[in-house]
């Protein structure tokens, strides 16, 4: 369980940037974050893996094994192991270029085995075959020797998240994961990436309310650093009109539509 209570953030120059953002995610939820450029979805998202911290509020990640943390007030070296339990996917996949798609799937754990292992990659037989079975997973066992180098967009997100996968995380963001794709690309990973809120809380930046609306089980929406909408993930033209008021028709030229043409 992911739980988010009152955040805020004041920028030096007295601007209120995150202001009481409050929710829970709970394990079967995928929770998709939606909002206007500059609205905080990123200020969010980053409070919720310990990048920022607010100036008030709390982010405690609870998991099935009763560990339990506010990642806020935890110091630096407690971070590092909490943040070990937080899968993060990202827009720029971030996976090691020369080394192969089944070492960046192993990244996902180095955090959690010891130095003197983690330097030369010293997993087990065992560790290597789940990770396997992460590429398994997303359909990309059979490039497991590659390099990642000469991956397609989507096919390198589906390493990240086999990477993800393979760390067994307590909770999973996904900031803009779709940003760089195609939409039949974007479909995929959508696809891949719904199941695994069955088993942790999933929560992702998105600027495709048609994506979140298919493939998010709820919809929060941040507008000027608070929470205006939360709820169905199927939004009315009013409902997004209200969001993004003047951004909507410039998505709307390069997305595919948006709002309902009848
Ligand atoms: N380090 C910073 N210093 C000053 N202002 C900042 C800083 N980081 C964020 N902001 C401001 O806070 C507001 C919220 O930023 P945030 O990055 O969360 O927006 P966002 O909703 O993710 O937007 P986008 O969709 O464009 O990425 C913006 O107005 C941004 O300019």
């Amino acid at each position: 369980m992911l739980e988010v209570s009152n955040l805020t953030k004041v920028l030096p120059n007295g601007r209120k940037v995150l202001d009481g953002i409050s929710f829970k995610v709970k394990k079967g939820e995928f929770v998709g974050i939606l909002g206007p450029s500059g609205a905080g979805k990123s200020l969010t998202m980053r409070c919720l893996n310990g990048l920022l911290k607010p100036d008030s509020g709390s982010v405690v990640l609870t998991d099935d094994q009763g560990f339990s943390s506010d990642i806020c007030q935890i110091k630096k070296r407690e971070l590092r192991k909490v943040r070990q339990k937080i899968g993060v996917i990202f827009q720029g996949y971030h996976l090691v270029k020369r080394a192969s798609v089944l070492e960046n799937v192993m990244i996902g754990r180095l955090g959690q085995i010891s130095t003197f292992r983690s330097l030369f990659y010293g997993f087990t037989d065992k560790e290597a075959e789940e990770a396997v079975k992460a590429l398994e997973q997303v359909k990309m066992d059979h490039l497991s020797g590659t390099t990642t180098s000469g991956l397609s967009g989507g096919e390198m997100q589906r390493v990240a998240i086999a990477r993800a996968i393979f760390q067994s995380p307590a909770l999973l963001l996904a900031d803009e994961p779709i940003s760089n794709l195609d939409p039949s690309n974007a479909k995929v990973i959508m696809k891949l990436i719904r199941p695994l809120s069955e088993n942790i809380p999933v929560v992702g930046v998105f600027h495709q309310p048609e994506m979140t609306a298919k493939y998010c089980t709820r919809v929060i929406a941040i507008k000027d650093g608070k929470i205006i909408y939360d709820g169905d993930p199927k939004l009315t033209n009013d409902q997004l009109v209200e969001i993004y008021g003047e951004e909507l028709h410039q998505m709307e030229q390069h997305e595919q539509p948006i709002l309902a043409t009848n």
